[in-house]
Order: structure tokens, then sequence, then C-alpha cells
């Protein structure tokens, strides 16, 4: 195998790469921290995904970018592939978006159907490839460092000797479940024998003889009671019918004597009851007699002269014609009466009704006087209180006729000399304030004056202007007073005025209102006499037409009476009429008891005739009866002699033994019949034994086979088991042998020196180094870089043994060394490059990976590739190097 392309996009610390990579070794060559490692882990990102890397899936994308690409192109067993995983980082987690593997025959697509088809093509897991082919960086001293057994599942995995433990365990397990089941038939297969032992032991053919020969014995014995029982049933049989045959004739016997004691007693019983109708007829011939002389005498109440039906029936039928007559005649006339007498209590009912009324007419004319007496009092009464009006009023009339002031001005003349008077105060009020006012400047001018100036501006008087109106203040103060004393006059006229005026007014008033009760008065005199001469009238009416009904009620009684009359006159005819039907009735019964009679009379004598007819039948009958019970007699006498006593007691005696001996044979037969019915079932439940018996032989003859089968299988699976063991150990030995060898052989190419002798390998992976003194030493007391170069002989022959081992050329991974020289001095990067040009040209390995940055590595390859990092971007470049004598050479400066 070998890789041809890697790509990159956004893995870890590229953006963006893309680097050819051919057979030979390929050194990486950079500065720390430039991207080299990364670069070897795109490869192996690319080839296991998510198993490739120790840290999480979102550290391979370069930080600040969403997705990483990461392709491989790779070629393997003459076939060209191609591998594109991407990884997708923007949500919570980063996932893987795509994974595609193309191969020259198929397309795989998702991580996992991938991971199976490289493990498949590597034959080797991402475990195993680290193991095998690719040495991360620090990782030098994993192999020495791991425990024995460790190493031993490492190595075991690798050279896929794991196979052959994984069949033989699965050998192991097949052979553990065949012994399950192995052991399982052979515990059925036990208990199968111990089942037939215990059934053949038990002697069943012996018992199964023994068994038939009892129920041949109890079958003849069944047999043989049976005939006797039969003989015993037949004897009994006949006895029995001898028995019969007397227990019928006995039968007989009592038969007979009970015919004859019932013939005898109906006989008595007849001849007593012909006594009796005997007697009968003698008591109905008596009742005759009696009734004939009834009849005679009835007959002689009645106007018959003869006692014949026919005429008894037609005078009958006569009377009840009359009588029918007369109850018809009752009936009209008591509608009639009835008739009357209702008509009669109707007029008396309206004489009533109208004699009221007239009572009522006189009653509203009484109280009609009355009223108009009363309204004669009041008019009375009213025409009084007038009187003292108009008086009134004439008084009041008097005083206006002595005034000036007219009634109709009373009113408007007081209020004027009201107003008047309010004048008149006014200007006495405004006189004495003005008088006042004016007396006061007089007196202030008058004191002025005294003082020798001007009252009027104060200046001195010689020259003042004004000294004269002090005389014209003095007149006009008078003149003031005198106003003033004739105002004062004035309002005691006006008050004197006011309070005449005020009485006339006031006497207006009440004029007035005496003029309107005036008004009233007469008003409801002239109503109330009004009224008086129509009720007058209405009295009138009401007597007259009170004295119409009156007379009209006297009509209507004297039609009751008439009435009444007429009624009393029906009833008189009703009671003529009854008188004579009930004669009537009478001689219908008379005639009817001489028809009763006659009847009763026949009925006797035709009884009479019965009953003589009746005992002639039972004297007949009791004469056959006789004759009858003589035959019977005869009979009876004929059946008592046949009777053998003799013969009957012994039929008994034989009856008892046969039924006794019945008995007792039932009772044998039943216990030996139950006997013959066990013997049968006995037989059967051994039968059944036989026959699983038989079962049981067929099934354990089957599972013998089985088991023997399933022994040879454990046997084989047995020798699986040992054989994978076997071939393990075997193929362990050889490849451990093979790898001391190729141990030895690089060893001692990378560590030429004179203190170690050689390396061994033991069973168990166990390695141990020995000294030229031949003194052991573990490993892990090696130096760090002898310890490191150890490791890398180790690794290298483990890679050897692999691509040598496996059907001489496997597919091996290119060998990827990721900083190998760390622990190393330069002598020992010499001798390093000594073992990578080794595998190279010894070995054969198609290519070799060498991360380093160490220059001297250089040296070592075919090519080189240069990894840098942008300091600014902090980004990584990759780019192949094509002429390396000229690198070398610069390195070299
Ligand atoms: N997801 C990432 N995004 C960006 N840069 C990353 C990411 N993961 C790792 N790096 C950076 O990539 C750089 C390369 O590391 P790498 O191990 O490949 O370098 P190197 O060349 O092998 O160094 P050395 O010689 O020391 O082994 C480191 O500086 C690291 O910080
Ligand atoms: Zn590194």
């Amino acid at each position: 195998m070998r890789f041809q392309r890697v790509s990159m996009e956004h893995f870890k610390c590229y953006d963006d790469a893309d680097l050819a990579l051919d057979p030979g070794v390929t050194v990486i060559h950079g500065l720390n921290g430039s991207g080299k490692s990364s670069l070897l882990e795109a490869c192996f990102f690319a080839l296991y995904g998510s198993k490739a890397i120790d840290e999480k899936l979102e550290d391979v994308v370069t930080i600040g970018a969403d997705d990483c690409t990461v392709e491989l192109w790779f070629a393997h067993a003459g076939g060209e592939y191609h591998l594109t995983r991407r990884v997708r980082n923007t949500g919570e987690r980063a996932t893987t978006a795509k994974c595609v593997l193309e191969t020259p025959d198929d397309t795989f697509e998702g991580a996992r159907a991938v991971r199976r088809r490289i493990t498949e093509l590597l034959r080797m897991d991402s475990e195993a490839f680290v193991n095998c082919a690719y040495v991360r960086q620090g990782e030098v001293n994993k192999l020495i460092n791991a425990s024995a057994s460790d190493r031993q599942d490492m190595l075991d995995d690798l050279l896929q000797l794991g196979k052959l433990e994984e069949y033989r365990e699965r050998a192991s397990d097949a052979r553990v479940g065949v012994k399950r089941v192995r052991e399982d038939k052979q515990s059925r297969l036990d208990q199968l024998d111990d089942q037939i032992t215990e059934k053949e032991e038990k002697g069943l053919h012996d018992r199964l003889n023994a068994l038939e020969t009892r129920l041949a014995e109890t079958t003849a014995d069944i047999e043989r009671i049976e005939g006797q029982r039969e003989t015993a049933a037949e004897t009994l049989e006949q006895a029995r019918a001898v028995l019969e045959e007397y227990e019928e004739r006995r039968e007989q016997l009592t038969e007979l004597g009970g015919d004859i004691e019932t013939l005898e007693a109906e006989i008595t019983e007849t001849e007593a009851e012909r006594q009796e109708l005997k007697e009968r007829v003698s008591a109905l011939k008596a009742e005759r007699e009696e009734l004939a002389a009834d009849f005679d005498e009835t007959l002689a109440e009645t106007d018959l002269d003869e006692a014949d039906p026919e005429r008894v029936t037609s005078r009958i039928e006569t009377l009840e014609e009359r009588a029918e007559e007369l109850r018809s005649r009752i009936e009209s006339r008591k509608v009639e009466a009835q008739k009357h007498s209702s008509e009669a209590e109707s007029r008396e009912a309206e004489a009533e009704d109208l004699q009221s009324r007239a009572e009522a007419k006189r009653d509203e004319a009484d109280d009609l006087e009355s009223d108009i007496e009363d309204a004669r009092a009041t008019v009375a009464t009213r025409r009084e209180k007038l009187d003292d009006i108009d008086e009134q009023i004439q008084r009041l009339e008097a005083r206006f006729a002595d005034s000036d002031v007219d009634r109709a001005d009373a009113t408007d003349r007081r209020d004027s000399v009201a107003a008047d008077l309010d004048e008149a105060r006014q200007r006495v009020t405004e006189l004495e304030t003005k008088l006042a006012s004016e007396r006061d400047s007089l007196r202030e001018a008058e004191a002025l004056l005294d003082e020798g100036k001007c009252p009027e501006c104060g200046q001195d008087v010689a020259e003042s202007p004004h000294v004269d109106s002090i005389e014209d203040d003095r007149e006009r103060v008078a003149e003031l007073e005198s106003s003033l004393e004739a105002a004062r006059e004035t309002v005691e006229t006006l008050e004197g005025e006011l309070e005449r005026t005020e009485s006339l007014a006031d006497a207006a008033d009440r004029l007035a209102t005496l003029e309107s009760n005036r008004a009233n008065v007469v008003q409801l005199i002239e109503e109330k006499e009004s009224g008086l001469d129509a009720d007058e009238t209405r009295i009138e009416e009401l007597r007259e037409s009170a004295e119409e009904l009156e007379a009209e009620a006297e009509e209507k009684r004297d039609a009751a009476t008439a009435a009444e009359e007429l009624a009393a006159e029906s009833r008189s005819v009703i009671g003529e009429c009854n008188q004579e039907h009930q004669q009537v009735k009478q001689s219908i019964q008379r005639l009817e008891q001489v028809e009763t009679l006659l009847d009763a009379v026949d009925e006797r004598e035709s009884d009479i005739e019965q009953l003589r007819e009746k005992r002639a039948q039972q004297d007949a009958m009791n004469e056959q009866r006789r004759e009858r019970l003589a035959e019977k007699r005869e009979r009876r006498q004929e059946l008592a002699e046949q009777v053998d006593e003799d013969r009957i007691e012994e039929a008994r005696s034989e009856t008892d033994r046969a039924a006794d001996y019945i008995e007792k044979a039932d009772a044998k037969l039943a216990e030996l019949r139950d006997q013959r019915d066990e013997t049968q079932a006995a037989i059967g439940g051994v039968e059944n034994e036989l026959a699983e018996l038989e079962t049981l032989r067929e099934q354990r003859e089957e599972l013998a086979a089985t088991v023997s089968k399933l022994e040879a299988l454990y046997d084989e699976s047995e020798q699986l088991q040992e054989m994978y063991g076997t071939l393990r150990a075997e193929l362990r030995r050889r490849n451990v042998e093979t790898l001391e060898r190729m141990l030895n052989e690089t060893f001692s190419l990378v560590y030429q020196n004179d203190s170690y002798s050689h390396i061994e390998l033991d069973g168990e992976y166990q390695l141990t180094v020995f000294q030229k003194d031949g003194d052991p030493l573990e490993p892990e007391q090696l130096s760090g870089g002898e310890r490191a170069l150890f490791n890398l002989s180790l690794r290298c022959a483990i890679y050897r043994l692999l691509a040598e081992g496996i059907e001489g050329a496997a597919p091996m991974p290119p060998l990827i060394l990721d900083e190998p020289t760390v622990f190393l001095d330069s002598g020992h990067v010499t001798q390093l490059l000594d073992l990578v040009a080794y595998m190279r040209d010894e070995v054969g390995v198609d290519q070799i990976l060498v991360v380093s940055h160490d220059d001297e590595l250089v040296g070592a390859a075919d090519d080189l590739v240069r990894v840098e990092k942008n300091a600014t971007s902090n980004r990584s470049h990759v780019s192949r190097v094509d002429r390396i004598e000229e690198t070398v050479a610069e390195l070299a400066d």
C-alpha cells in the first residue's frame, strides 16, 4: 500500500494544502509547531476517522472554520483508492458530514462502512496500525513499556494469531455445548435404562398368564351358576302360575259374594221406595180432595155458575181490559188535574208578583211625598237667609249713597289716596332734611360773620362780595319752614282720607261677596222649587199604576181559584175510577184463584198417575234381580268346590325355595362378575405396561445412537480446539524465532558498539538484552537513546515480519516515523538513517514517511517536503522541494 496524495481544507493548522507523495523515503521537514505531525495525522484521520485521533472531533477543524475536509488517494494491491472525509462543526457538536471510499470495484459510504472496509484492506484496525506502521510522536517506547501480555496481544493481533485464538474459543464453546447436550441425553438414557430394568423385574409375562387362567376359571363358574339360576326361575314361574290361578278364583268368589250382597241390598231398597211411593199417593189423594172443596167455595164467590176454564179465561180478559181502561182514564185525569193545579199555582204567583209591585209603587210615592216636605222646609229656611242678606246689602248700599265715592271706584280711590300719602310723607322728609342743612349752613355763616369773615369764601368781610347772601339764606329757611308746615298738614288730611276710603273699599268688597251669596241662594231655591211640581205628578202616577196592578192581581187570583176548582173536579173523577179499578182487580184475582185451583187438582191427579206407574216399574225390576241373585248363588257354590288347598300349599313352598335360590345365585354372580372385571382390568394394565416397555426399549435405542453420535462430535470439537491451540503455539513459536532473528539484525545495525551481544525473545514475548559479558538486561534498564533505538529496531523488525511473514507479500501500509530522532545524538541519527535505508533497500518497504525537524535526516530523503507556518496568519503551508541536493547544500551552509 502506498499513499499517493493527500489534500486538506481547514484541517487543524492548514487552511488549504495539497501534497503528492511518491514511493521511497519522504522526509517531512519543518520547525517546531509548523504542522508536520498534523500532516501525518490527516492521512491517519482520513483512513480511520475519529478512531485515529486522541482529541475530540471538533478539534480537527481549524479554529474559526465550519468544516474540514481531508482527502487521501492511495494505491493498494494494484488498485487505486480515493477517500474523502468531511467534518462539520457548526452546531454544538462536530459530526462526520461525509465519508466516502471509492475503490476500483465499489463505493462505500458512511463512517462505519468505510472503516470496516479499510480494516479489511489493511488487515489492521487503527490500533494495529499505530502498533505496526505508524510510530507516533512520543510513542517510541510504547512497545517496550508495555507488559509482556499486552505485547503478546498486540503482536498476536498484528500477526492475525488472534483469529486462531478466536477459532479455538469457538471450538471450545462448541465442545462445551456438545458436552452439555451429550450429558443431558446420557442422563436421559440412564433414566430409560432404570425404567426398563424396573419394568423387566416385574415379571409381567408370568403375571399375565396367571391372570388369564384366573379369568377362565371365573368365567366357567359364572356360566354354571347362570344355568342353575335359569332352572330355578322356571320352577318359580310354574309355582307362581298355580298360585295366580288360585288367586284368580278367590277373587271371582269375592266378587260374586259382593254381587250377591249388592243385589240383595238393591231389592230391599226398591221395596222400601215402593212403600214410600204408596204413601205419597195417599197424601196426594187427600190434597186433591181438599183442593176440590176450596174450588167449589171460590167458584161460588164469582159470577160464574160453572167452572169452565175457557169461560174463566175470557172473563178474566174482559176484566183486564176494563182495568186497563180505568188505568188510562186515571192517568189522563191525573195529567189534567196536574195541569189545572199548576195553572192555579202560576196564576197565584203572578197575583203575588203584581201585588208586590203595587206595594213598591205605593212605597215610592210615600217616599217622594216626604222628600217634597223636606224640600219645602229647606226652601223656607233659604228664603229667611235671603232676607237677611238683602238687609245687609241695603245697609252697605246706604253708605255709598251718602258718600262722594262711587261703589265701583272705592278700591281705586283708596289706592290713589295711599299713593298720595306716600308722596306727601316723602315730601315732608325731603323738606325736613333740606331745612336741617340750610339751618346748619346759616348757623355757620352767622358764626363766620360774627368773626368778621365772609361766610362764603372765608375772606375778610370787608371786601367780600358774598356777605349779602346771608340774608337770602335766612329767607330761604323761613320759606322752607312754611312749606314743611303745609306738607305736614297735607299728610294729616291724607291720613284721614285713607282711613275713610279704606273702610269704603272694604264695604264694596263685602257687598260683592253678599251679592254673589245672594245669587247662589236664589239659584238653590229655584232649583229646589222647580223639582217639586214634577215630583207631585210622579206621586200621582205611581199611585194610579199601583191601583191598576192591584186590580190585575185580583183578576189573577180569580183565575187561580177557577183552575183549582177544575183540578179538584179531576181529582174526584180519579177517586171514582180508582175505586172501580180496585173492584175489577179483586174479581180478576178471584178468577185467577179459580184457575189455579183447577190446575192444582189436575196436577195432583197426574202426579198420582205417575207414581203408580213408577211403582209398577220398580216391581218388575225387583223380579229381574231376584232371578240374577239365584244364578249367582249357584255359580258361587260351583267355584267353592273347585279350590284344592294342598296343591296351593305345595306351590307356595316351591316359590319360596326358588326365590331364595335365585337371590343367592344373583349375589354370587355379581361377585364373580366383579372378579372377572377386575381380572380383565389387571390384564389390560399388564398389557399396557408391556407396550410401554416396548416403547421404552425403542426410545432407548434411538437415544443410545444419538449419544454415540454426540460423543463422536465432542471428540471432533475437542480435536479442533486442540488443533487451533497447537497451531497458534506453533505459529507464535515460529514468529517469535523469526522476530528474534530480525530484531537482532536491525538492532545490531543501529547499535553498533561492543556493549551488547544479542537480544532474546521468548515464547511469552519477553524481551531480554544480553551484554557482552553475558549479563541479561531488561529493556527498561537501557538509556533513553538506547531505548528509542531498541524500539525502532523492534518496530522495524515487526514491520518486516508482517511484510514478509504473511504469505510473503502483504500489502503493508507505509512505514511512518514521527520525530524518531528526539532522543538520539548525532551518531545515532546516522545509524537511524542506515536503518531507514536498510528498510527501503533490503527489506523493500515501498514507502517510508519520516517527520523530523532534524536537518540531518534530509540527507536520507528521496523526496523532501517542507512545512512552514505563516507567522502572521498562523496557518501552515506545505511544499515539495524538488532539488534535494541544493537544499542539502543550502542547509550545509
Ligand atoms: N484545530 C486547529 N486549528 C488551528 N490550529 C491548530 C489546530 N489544532 C492544532 N493546531 C496548531 O497546529 C500546529 C501544528 O502542530 P503540529 O503538531 O502538527 O506541529 P509539528 O510541526 O509536528 O511540531 P513539532 O516539531 O513540535 O512536533 C500547532 O501550533 C497547533 O497549535
Ligand atoms: Zn511535531
